[in-house]
């Protein structure tokens, strides 16, 4: 198998070099996986003046998959947009074609404690938000700043971006979406805003047709607003949640914590063959950058979510997964995590303990 690592920047590098270590226990036990870095985000603009390298993006598409770790930085917000560290991520999800991104949020039962929400409204938690990733307000055109005559006539800045998603699209990500419902507790809820956008309007049209093909799958539609709310008033309601990218975004980040940290959330990014790039649901974390303290569990988890979609190996990412349960038992907590009474570690000492769990 071949990987292509693009740790990124900020605490990309800190958290990738965690999964790497785990990688490396199972190549030592002969799993094989070749593994090559590149740049990617920031890291590839100062590496070739562009946030996705030729190289890069040539990488990525010889490998069997792809981890990344995050990009982005203050010192990059104010290069030309094309020149951004995040424009670099969005063409390498549309380049690979990977539409569909998975987000699940799982509270780990010890982690309760360290959710800002009430531990009986977050005990048991186990949602999973299917995100689109390639269409959207993200990439519709036009967008833009331009000037215009405001109401005074004298010409103002006008910005603007185009929330576009045709029914080819709604409906691949929505099949995904049933199947991994019909996996799972067979309910599936659709999000949009459909009471205003017509976008969402086409979104929930297309989505009740694919329900014909899932009999089996109870499917509800809520609007965003609504969901946002309901996700903190009783997130146990849901079972499979699939929505938009925008949406998506928000959603995701908001369910991160409820279990306890934006962290703990890993993520995948599949084309229609499961090919995928796997990534930590959270950012570059520049705040927090090169102190060694960043949690690595959502990347380490993201490995593990390689081995369940593109290497169908659940045993293997059981392995992981259960290295990662262990650790969190043992009262392992990186400072987002951390509460009274548990072991505080490093970004290292953490992957170090969960090599050591497996
Ligand atoms: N997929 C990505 O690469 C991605 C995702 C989101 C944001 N970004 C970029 O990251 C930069 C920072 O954005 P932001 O601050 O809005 O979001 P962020 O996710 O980087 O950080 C938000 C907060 O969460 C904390 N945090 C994030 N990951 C953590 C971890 N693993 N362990 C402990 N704490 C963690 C940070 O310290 C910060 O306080 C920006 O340049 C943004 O564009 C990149
Ligand atoms: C950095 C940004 C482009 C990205 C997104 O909005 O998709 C991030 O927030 C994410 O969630 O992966
Ligand atoms: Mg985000």
């Amino acid at each position: 198998m071949k990987l292509a690592v693009l740790p990124g920047d900020g605490i990309g590098p800190e958290i990738v070099a965690q999964a790497v270590k785990v990688l490396e226990v199972l190549n030592k036990d002969g799993m094989k996986i070749e593994m090559e870095h590149a740049p990617i985000g920031g890291a590839g603009y100062d590496a070739a003046r562009d946030p996705l390298p030729e190289a890069t993006l040539k990488l990525a598409r010889a490998a069997d998959a792809v981890l990344l770790g995050a990009v982005g930085g203050p010192q990059y917000d104010t290069l030309d947009r094309p020149l951004r560290p995040e424009r670099g991520l969005l063409r390498i999800r549309k380049e690979l074609n990977l539409f569909a991104n998975l987000r699940p949020a799982l509270l780990y039962p010890e982690l309760a404690s360290a959710s800002t929400l009430k531990p009986e409204v977050v005990a048991g938690l186990d949602i999973m938000i299917v995100r689109e990733l390639t269409g959207d307000v993200y990439f519709g055109q036009p967008r833009g700043i331009e000037m215009r005559p405001g109401p005074d006539g004298r010409a103002e800045r006008v910005g603007f971006n185009t929330m576009i998603y045709s029914e080819s699209e709604i409906r691949r990500v929505a099949h995904v979406a049933f199947g991994i419902a019909m996996k799972r507790g067979k309910r599936l809820c659709s999000v949009e805003k459909a009471n205003v956008l017509e976008c969402s309007e086409l979104w929930r049209e297309v989505v009740l047709e694919v329900a014909r093909d899932y009999p089996e799958v109870e499917l509800s539609s809520m609007y965003v607003d609504n969901a946002a709310m309901q996700l903190v008033r009783n997130p146990k309601q849901f079972d499979v949640i699939v929505t938009g990218n925008i949406f998506g975004d928000i959603l995701s980040d908001q369910a991160s914590m409820l279990s306890g940290s934006i962290g703990m959330l890993p993520s995948a990014s599949l084309d229609e063959n499961n090919k995928g790039m796997y990534e930590p649901i959270h950012g570059s974390a520049p705040d927090i950058a090169g102190k060694d303290i960043a949690n690595p569990l959502a990347t380490i988890l993201s490995v593990a979510m390689m081995y369940r979609y593109t290497f169908a190996d659940a045993a293997t990412a059981d392995r992981i997964e259960n290295a990662v349960k262990k650790v969190i038992a043992q009262g392992y907590r990186t400072a987002d995590i951390y509460t009274e009474g548990c072991k505080k570690v490093s970004c290292n000492q953490m992957g170090d303990a969960v090599v050591a769990a497996m």
